[in-house]
């Protein structure tokens, strides 16, 4: 095993799209795998003692870009963690290289319209609060898809099947089962 094998460090690294499901897989991937969870997310936010769209709101994205990759830089180099990371996080090639080879990547993938379905009742995605949040999934995931695609080791689908089952396909992947 070189250095620069993800399976030496033995983490796990959720990336996607808002709605994709990192946190609620990434979790229940935890617990299976009795390994500690972090959110990026919910690390920045117990950080800074605000939520997401107060930070968006003084900082603007760029601050809450860097405070997320220097989140990023220093979970990615623990070992032995599941992390689920922001929607945004491999918007920073930096992040892209530490997720890549720190960790087995994980992309999990939804189209738009489930992606739409899944967050339209959350006021906590500030990318989101939009008069067409729809137009706006449609745009990430055209900007974004071929830097999650780069960044990871394994594309899984997460259209149909419920999140217990996509549980198991994770696992499954990754030959843990
Ligand atoms: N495979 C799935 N099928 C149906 N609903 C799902 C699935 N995965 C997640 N969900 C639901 O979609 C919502 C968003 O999921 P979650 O918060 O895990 O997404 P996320 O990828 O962490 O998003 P964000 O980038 O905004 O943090 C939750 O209500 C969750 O229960
Ligand atoms: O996709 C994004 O850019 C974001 C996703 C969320 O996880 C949060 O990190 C924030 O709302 C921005
Ligand atoms: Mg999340």
């Amino acid at each position: 095993m070189t250095l620069q094998d993800p399976k030496a460090h033995g983490n796990l690294f959720f990336i996607g799209l808002m709605g994709a499901g990192k946190t609620t897989i990434g979790r229940a991937v935890a617990k299976q795998l009795h390994q500690p969870f972090f959110d990026s997310d919910h690390e920045l936010e117990a950080r800074t003692g605000v939520r997401i769209p107060v930070i968006f709101e003084h900082e603007g994205e760029i601050g809450f870009r860097q405070r997320e990759a220097q989140i990023i830089s220093e979970l990615t180099q623990q070992t032995g963690i599941v992390l689920a990371t922001g929607g945004g996080a491999v918007l920073n090639a930096q992040s892209r290289q530490c997720l890549r080879e720190r960790g087995t990547v994980i992309y999990l993938h939804a189209h738009p319209h489930d992606l739409w379905l899944r967050t339209r009742g959350s006021k906590n995605r500030p990318l989101l609060q939009t008069d067409n949040p729809r137009a706006q999934l449609e745009n990430l995931y055209a900007m974004r898809d071929p830097l999650y695609r780069e960044c990871a080791h394994f594309v899984i689908e997460t259209g149909r099947p419920a999140a217990s089952r996509l549980v198991h396909t994770v696992l499954a992947q990754l030959e843990l089962l």
